[in-house]
């Protein structure tokens, strides 16, 4: 018994002196990388914001309110700020010819994305996540699959009309339920719920060519609450914030939290879905051909060919690794879900408390349909206010990089653009850059290339956005001339949360009241 308890203390002593020395050498580490940065940079200046482990971007990018405080950051210290993410150079930067530079001009030399530690290991040999050499045979593949060539056909079209029908079947659904309730609150919808949902469904038929598998009308949605879950923990969760903080570990702590957290849990259910797709998915192609649209199956059911047996195709032809082709198609998850499904979310806000807006909008897609340049003006404008990925368009430098002020950019340094921040910045945008004014989009002949940039820019932009542009529109279209939005503006109404600075979103769920046109009359 004394021998055990002699071995529990020592363990417990080892475990303690163990923290106190990582605790104590990440202190030292983050100090001297700062001295480092300080010396090389020639003095470019430092995020304020201070704690124990780690400083500025590091800690910032666990966070809440990130996106807004590099904003004000920027507002105080200029446009070059120097920082760590884990334990790499980092910098957040608002000039615009010095990001053009890095991100267009020379983009050959500045491609990786590699410090962008996105703590999930599925992403590593992604599209999103390999160094620069090894990036472009998969950009080859999967930039023309997305093109509009690929995705305006039938098919497709299909897909993403079947998505709208079952969320408009879902809204009639709840409105005929709520005639019939004396509660007049149940016209509320809690609009992030249904818009993840139609979103990931179309993902589901896109990409993985699943149909059923989201239940728009359940409480609760296995596969959109899982994916909210992971999204909710990542600023927050301890054994997150561990392997952020010491990037050593991270990943013998991804595989820990993989197996045995219940954030693991969720994402296991997703890696494993995407695995068993793809897998699916090459079976199917390996069958005959027939024609071009679309194919029977063993089993009698049809295959509609669409956007992913461009890339199926590409993966049977040795033009990707088992890995790479697995890891990009569980990215496309994330890239294509969540970032729709935001912009849908905030503009449906957006419009809800810009009934002017809504109604010439409404005016414009009765003439226009989905073509509608108001349409395309307001998706604009709600991206620019909240862009759903706001470090998206960042890169490490391969060299250091000298600014007219005598300061220099040292090599290796994360360069992050804030598009939030960006976005924002008055000297480009005027004094009402805060305001949601779709007609700002009228004249666009006075813009830096670079003032806007939701999507990104240069030769690693979303190859997703004609994709992305084109569903939201056809949803837009089919919403507005159904129905009407009201709600009510939030405290700060253009200011959402940021957490871990991946994404833009609402405060609190998000509450619309939705009626239909013709009860309005
Ligand atoms: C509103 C929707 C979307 C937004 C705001 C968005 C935003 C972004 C941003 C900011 C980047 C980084 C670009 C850069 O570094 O310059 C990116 C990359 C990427 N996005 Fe999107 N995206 C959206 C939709 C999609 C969709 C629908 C897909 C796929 C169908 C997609 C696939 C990708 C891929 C594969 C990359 C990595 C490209 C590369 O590194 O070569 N995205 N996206």
């Amino acid at each position: 018994m004394i021998v055990f308890y002699d071995f529990l203390l020592t363990l417990a002593g080892g475990l303690l002196v163990t923290g106190i020395v990582l605790v104590a050498s990440k202190i030292v580490a983050n100090r001297l990388t700062l001295l480092r940065w300080k010396r090389l940079s020639k003095g470019l200046p430092i995020f304020p914001e201070k704690s124990l482990l780690g400083n500025h971007i590091s800690t910032m990018g666990l966070g809440f309110e990130n996106c807004r405080k590099i904003a004000e950051a920027h507002e105080n210290l200029g446009p070059y700020i120097g920082g760590m993410l884990g334990n790499n150079f980092c910098m957040s930067t608002i000039d615009l010819d010095l990001v053009k530079r890095v991100v267009i001009d020379e983009a050959n030399l500045h491609l990786d994305r590699q410090h962008l530690n996105l703590p999930v290991n599925e992403f590593e040999e992604s599209i999103m996540l390999v160094p620069g050499h090894e990036w472009k045979p998969l950009r080859r593949v999967y930039a023309p699959a997305l093109k509009s060539n690929k995705f305006k056909t039938p098919n497709v079209i299909h897909e993403i009309e079947d998505s709208i029908t079952k969320l408009i079947g879902h809204i009639e659904r709840r409105l005929i339920k709520a005639e019939s309730d004396t509660v007049k609150e149940n016209t509320k919808f809690k609009v992030d719920d249904f818009v993840h949902r139609y979103s990931l469904d179309l993902v589901f038929s896109c990409f993985y060519k699943q149909y059923q598998l989201i239940d728009f009308d359940s409480e609760k949605c296995m596969w959109t609450s899982s994916i909210d879950l992971m999204l909710d923990q990542i600023p927050v969760n301890p054994m997150v914030k561990f392997s952020m903080i010491f990037p050593w570990f991270s990943s013998v702590v991804d595989w820990v939290v993989y197996h045995f957290h219940p954030l693991g849990f969720s994402r296991r259910k997703v890696v494993e879905f995407v695995k068993l797709q793809t897998k699916l998915g090459i079976e199917a192609r390996r069958q005959p051909k027939g024609d071009e649209s679309s194919t029977l199956l063993k089993d009698g059911t049809k295959y509609r060919r669409n956007m992913i047996d461009h890339i199926i195709d590409a993966f049977l032809d040795g033009k990707l690794t088992q890995k790479e082709y697995l890891n990009t198609t569980c990215f496309l998850m994330a890239a294509a879900d969540k970032t729709a499904s935001d912009c849908i979310v905030h503009t449906i806000y957006l419009l809800s408390i810009n009934q002017d807006i809504q109604e010439r909008l409404r005016e414009s897609i009765k003439v226009e349909g989905a073509d509608s340049e108001y349409l395309a003006w307001v998706l604009n404008e709600s991206l620019r206010l909240l862009p759903p990925a706001p470090i998206g368009c960042s890169r490490t430098n391969s060299y250091p990089i000298e600014l007219d002020n005598g300061h220099v950019v040292p090599t290796g340094t994360f360069v992050v653009t804030c598009a939030y921040a960006i976005h924002r910045l008055k000297k480009y945008w005027g004094e009402d850059a805060n305001d949601f004014k779709p007609e700002r989009w009228r004249d666009t002949s006075h813009h830096h290339p670079m003032q806007y940039i939701p999507f990104g820019a240069g030769s690693r932009a979303c190859p997703g956005r004609e994709f992305a542009l084109f569903q939201m529109k056809m949803l837009f279209a089919a919403l507005l001339t159904r129905y009407k939005f009201e709600g009510t503006e939030r405290e700060d109404a253009y200011t959402f949360t940021s957490p871990a600075l991946i994404y833009v979103v609402p405060n609190s769920p998000t509450f619309v009241t939705i009626k239909r046109l013709e009860d309005e009359v």
